[in-house]
């Protein structure tokens, strides 16, 4: 198991709306320094909406979220990313007119891509590579997908937050991005990640947080929810015997 910190990320009463809809309705949750804190639930429950608020891309009408114990909850989502967020989102944000060498190298905030880096992105994504000269529209969706990560891992981040990188990809894409992201996780990275795979949540997750109507429902080891049936099925509607 990833080492475990203190609380990195702390969202208390948070509460956002969207339009004149209100979505999350008081969100209490923590992520510690190192390793990775599923978030969790059904269709609709809050989790993007979530890590958008996180990163200032919806603002939070009522809470606090500090990161490292300064308060990031009313700073624009570019103050939020330098304070050292990396975010991969729900619909990767690629430059798709862009080569990929040209999506990675503005993913770099200091300019500058540290060969090591680029070395470990390579290894983890070998297409990254073989399509480095290549137009990012061109790519194939677990291939974008890739870029998606690999963009918000080209530096070194305090967090990451990472929205269902594994949607809509073939089981073999799934694995080699889930073996990337437990390097990741290996090399001590903070991580928050909505994943709707549940066995994929359970392969990565230390922590895990369950969402129900823009609140957290519960929280606790993502090995006593792997463990347990009953949980499953009151949380996240998961049937065991279907799976
Ligand atoms: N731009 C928007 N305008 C209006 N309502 C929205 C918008 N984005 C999200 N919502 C609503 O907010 C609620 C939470 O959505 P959110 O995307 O955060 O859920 P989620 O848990 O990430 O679900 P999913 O797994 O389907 O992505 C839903 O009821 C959704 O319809």
């Amino acid at each position: 198991m990833a080492p475990r910190g203190p609380a990195l990320l702390r969202l208390s009463g948070v509460q956002t709306d969207i339009g004149r809809y209100h979505i999350l309705h008081g969100v209490d949750l923590e992520v510690p320094t190192g390793g990775v804190t599923m978030l969790l639930g059904r269709n609709g429950a809050g989790k993007t909406t979530t890590l958008r608020t996180i990163m200032g891309l919806w603002r939070a009408r009522a809470g606090t979220i500090t990161l490292g114990g300064q308060e990031i909850q009313s700073q624009r989502p570019h103050r939020i990313a330098r304070a050292g967020i990396g975010f991969v989102p729900e619909d990767m944000g690629i430059f798709s007119d862009l080569t990929v060498a040209e999506n990675m190298a503005l993913a770099a905030r200091s300019g500058r891509i540290s060969r090591d880096r680029l070395d470990w992105i390579f290894r983890a994504f070998p297409a990254l590579d073989q399509f480095w000269r290549a137009r990012a529209g061109t790519l194939s969706g677990g291939q974008k997908q890739m870029l998606s990560v690999a963009r918000a891992v080209i530096e070194k981040r305090r967090l990451y937050l990472i929205d269902e990188p594994t949607k809509g990809l073939a089981p073999a894409i799934v694995h080699s991005l889930a073996g990337a992201l437990k390097d990741l996780k290996s090399q001590g990275a903070s991580i928050l990640m909505v994943e709707q795979n549940f066995a994929v949540a359970a392969e990565l997750g230390d922590t895990a947080a369950v969402m129900e109507d823009g609140r957290i429902v519960w929280a606790g080891e993502m090995a006593e929810l792997a463990g347990s049936p009953n949980l499953q099925a009151r949380y996240l509607g998961l049937n065991v015997e279907a799976l």
